[in-house]
């Protein structure tokens, strides 16, 4: 369990994290978003010590990490994959990490094991693919055995084999009753790895939910009807005073679609009720990416904007960011 009380970053002028408290829970992947510098690299920065609070507090299993014994048993970290010597192999970088941590040498091999690296671990580490260096940097995540694991970005740039791995990967930790923390800019893969969701928007909590939660209330539900009778049905559902409109689908011809608090079983028995056939009723939810636009549309803009007023700033990548995230195709 990471709990996060008032949790305050000042670098001079720039609030990073604002007053944040949330709770991450065990047994869960729990999903980290936020735009461009919304705070959530110096967040599990302040959870793993690197960085000390302005104000607040961020305990883990109600310890603060500067007063864990053996930090590595309690808690594990994957925030930089190329940190690793190049010329340093996977097993003697562990070995390494393990002995500063006084570690038994059997943690690396077991490490090296849950995360696939045994036939390789006497190559050097500057030889590896990306998705290797991910998986060595998981190695050392999980030296310790800890209860909590962070991730910061772990998919970026692999293929889709190394993301279903690691998605993988993390729903195992997790139902081994790990707290399993990862921050990620790929929302489509976001929402297929984390049960729970936090939401920040410049350094500020926007959301804690369920994953289906969060993108239930951001972005509504839809009912998607056909019938040869729409204009009849879109007739009765008006006089119930829910909103409706009319579309070309492609290659249906044209559909019914309603919004508003009513059923797909209210709709069809609505139908039934007045002799009306239908050939389709689905109900279709929206996804995260529309969710998370919607929500931190605000901190986004705000950025961009802000952003923008000051040209000498080394972060002009705000706009961009907001492509990043509502591109079609960012889990390459
Ligand atoms: N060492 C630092 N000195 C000054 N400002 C910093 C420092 N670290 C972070 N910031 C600022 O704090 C804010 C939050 O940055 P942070 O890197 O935590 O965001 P992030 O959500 O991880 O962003 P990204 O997704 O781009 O990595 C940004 O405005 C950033 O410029």
């Amino acid at each position: 369990m990471i709990e996060a009380q008032g949790l305050t970053k000042r670098y001079g002028a720039t609030v990073a994290v604002d007053n944040l408290s949330f709770e991450v829970k065990p047994g869960k992947v729990t999903g980290f978003l936020g735009p461009n510098g919304a705070g959530k690299s110096t967040t599990m920065r302040m959870i793993l010590g690197l960085d000390t609070p302005t104000s607040g507090d961020v305990r883990i299993d109600g310890q603060r990490y500067r007063d864990l014994h053996q930090p590595l048993t309690k808690i594990g970290a994957l925030l930089d994959a190329k940190w690793v010597h190049p010329n340093r192999s996977a097993r003697a970088h562990l070995a390494w990490m393990a002995a500063s941590n006084k570690l038994p040498k059997s943690s690396v091999d077991k490490a090296l094991e849950m995360v696939g690296l045994t036939s390789v671990a006497n190559k050097r580490a500057g030889a590896y693919s990306l998705g290797m260096s991910q998986r060595l940097g998981i190695a050392g995540a999980l030296l310790g055995d800890p209860e909590v694991l962070l991730f910061d970005e772990p998919v970026n740039g692999l293929d889709p084999e190394g993301i279903l791995w690691i998605r993988n990967f993390m729903h195992r930790l997790a139902s081994e009753g790990r707290t399993v923390l990862v921050s990620s800019h790929l929302l489509s893969e976001m929402a297929q790895t984390a049960e729970e969701l936090i939401v920040i928007g410049r350094g500020k909590l926007i959301a804690q939910s369920s994953t289906q939660e969060f993108v239930d209330r951001a972005s509504g539900t839809t009912i998607k009807v056909r019938s040869p009778q729409l204009d009849q049905l879109a007739g009765v559902l008006n006089q119930q005073q829910l909103v409706t409109r009319i579309e070309d689908v492609d290659k249906q011809g044209k559909a019914l679609f309603v919004e508003g608090d009513l059923t797909t079983d209210q709709i069809g028995e609505a139908a039934a009720a007045h002799g009306i056939v239908l050939h389709e009723l689905t109900l279709q939810r929206g996804s995260l990416e529309q969710a998370f636009m919607q929500m931190t549309g605000d901190s986004v803009q705000y950025h961009a904007h802000d952003e923008l007023a000051h040209v000498g700033d080394v972060r002009l990548d705000a706009p961009s960011n907001v492509e990043v995230v509502s591109g079609p195709k960012e889990d390459n």
